[in-house]
């Protein structure tokens, strides 16, 4: 019969007899892929494998960590005692729910993704609690995350010690990078919000090559809606977004399974805009807000909350804009920024730096942006440019 000749060719790669091609359909409609073959041997076999569900075992394994270390996270916040609150080198605050949660979302990850290669670049790590005075502390996040284990109602998790529970929290200590794949978690952000009993995060992001495939923002305190838009409106709190790389954005009430398809909002008018920004003026100038917003003609008042909530929020359009501004010295961390700016960019939005580059994800921990990071719809993005190099234009000519 004779060699056969065969050759697929997709956007100009050539693949030989026998090798295998991986793409998901949601990569051929979205970037227009054509796939075609070219044969001197009509019966040879031509196998492209279209997986129609790229991550899907991750997203599975991120929801469900997700949504354990939010039931522990809840839990602490119910009975916050002031012991459970400790101060790390750089002041910031941690509890015992940033260790737990952590861990559990390390744990959950190994184990139902084990035969993938494993890192994680988190937050926190177990240095203090290795201490002579972190004893105390480790034994009761020990406690908490067995607890929730427990509370799952599955008799498979092992109770885990505390040195199982250091080794999941150190599990985080990976540097990320542009190469392979890599977790990104950020156990508790907005842990100020979540001391004070009002808005925080779980989020989970997912790496490859140095791009966000995937997100998972865990969100216990999020109401149904906030905001001018009522469409969502309940008392219900607790929402779980998530989304993959070519595949929207998804809400569900936490701990439920209806999921529904979220968008960003469609105003093209600034004046009908409503604004995020932090609720803590340390992490965010709202002079520099108010400026923008003054610009553009924003009406409402600006909507402050804390933590990586506001991307979720945004990404079912309860409000058009988040403004980011962390005053000098302070460097973002890739974990405060993964998992929000794939549930806001999958629902139809865009993220940049405040000079409208978009965010790099990798150069390892640390985010390099210039000046702060702005979020909106397609719509109003130029004008929010044009307004934003304006206001620090000015800040700079008055300093
Ligand atoms: N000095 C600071 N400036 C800006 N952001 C900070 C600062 N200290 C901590 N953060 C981080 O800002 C994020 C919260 O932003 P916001 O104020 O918008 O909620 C959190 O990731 C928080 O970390 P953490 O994860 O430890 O809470
Ligand atoms: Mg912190
Ligand atoms: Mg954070
Ligand atoms: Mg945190």
């Amino acid at each position: 019969m004779g060699t056969a000749t065969l050759w697929w060719r997709v956007r100009g790669i050539s693949v030989g007899v026998g090798s295998e091609l991986r793409l998901s359909e949601a990569r051929i409609r979205k970037r227009g892929i054509s796939v075609s073959t070219r044969s001197s041997c009509c019966s040879s076999p031509l196998t492209l494998i279209v997986s129609s569900m790229p991550y899907e075992k991750e997203l599975a394994a991120a929801k469900k960590a997700a949504t354990l270390a939010a039931r522990l996270c809840q839990k602490v916040q119910k009975a916050l005692l002031q012991s459970d609150v400790h101060s790390k080198s750089d002041k910031s605050p941690v509890t015992v729910a940033d260790y737990g949660s952590q861990a559990l979302v390390s744990f959950i990850l190994e184990r139902e993704l084990p035969s993938e290669p494993f890192s994680i670049v988190a937050e926190e790590d177990s240095g203090d609690l290795r201490k002579e005075s972190g004893q105390e502390t480790l034994k009761r996040i020990t406690e908490l995350v067995n607890d929730t284990l427990a509370s799952e109602g599955s008799d498979s998790f092992p109770s885990l010690t505390t040195e199982d529970v250091l080794a999941a929290i150190d599990n985080g200590k990976s540097e990320g990078g542009s190469v392979g794949q890599h977790w990104v978690l950020d156990p508790i952000d907005g842990t100020k919000g979540f001391v004070r009993g009002d808005q925080y995060a779980i989020a989970l992001g997912l790496l490859h090559e140095g791009k966000v495939v995937l997100g998972v923002l865990a969100c216990p305190n999020l109401p149904a809606s906030i905001g001018s838009n009522q469409q969502h409106s309940s008392n219900e709190v607790g929402c779980l977004f998530f989304a993959k790389v070519g595949d929207g954005t998804y809400m569900q009430a936490l701990g439920g399974s209806t999921q529904t398809r979220v968008h960003v909002c469609d105003i093209d008018n600034p004046e009908q805009a409503s604004l995020f920004e932090s609720f803590e003026a340390a992490h965010s100038s709202h002079d520099l807000s108010s400026s923008i917003a003054k610009k553009l003609g924003v009406k409402a008042p600006p909507v402050r909350i804390d933590s990586q909530a506001k991307y979720g929020a945004l990404s079912r359009g309860d409000g058009a804009i988040y403004l980011r501004f962390p005053h000098k010295g302070y460097r973002e961390k890739i974990w405060d920024h993964a998992a929000g700016s794939i549930v806001v960019t999958e629902a139809g939005g865009i993220v940049t730096d405040a000079a409208g580059n978009p965010l790099d994800f990798s150069k390892g921990k640390f985010l390099d942006v210039d000046s702060g990071i702005i979020v909106t719809n397609q719509k109003l993005m130029p004008s929010l440019l044009r307004a934003v190099k304006e206001a620090l234009n000015e800040k700079a000519s008055s300093l």
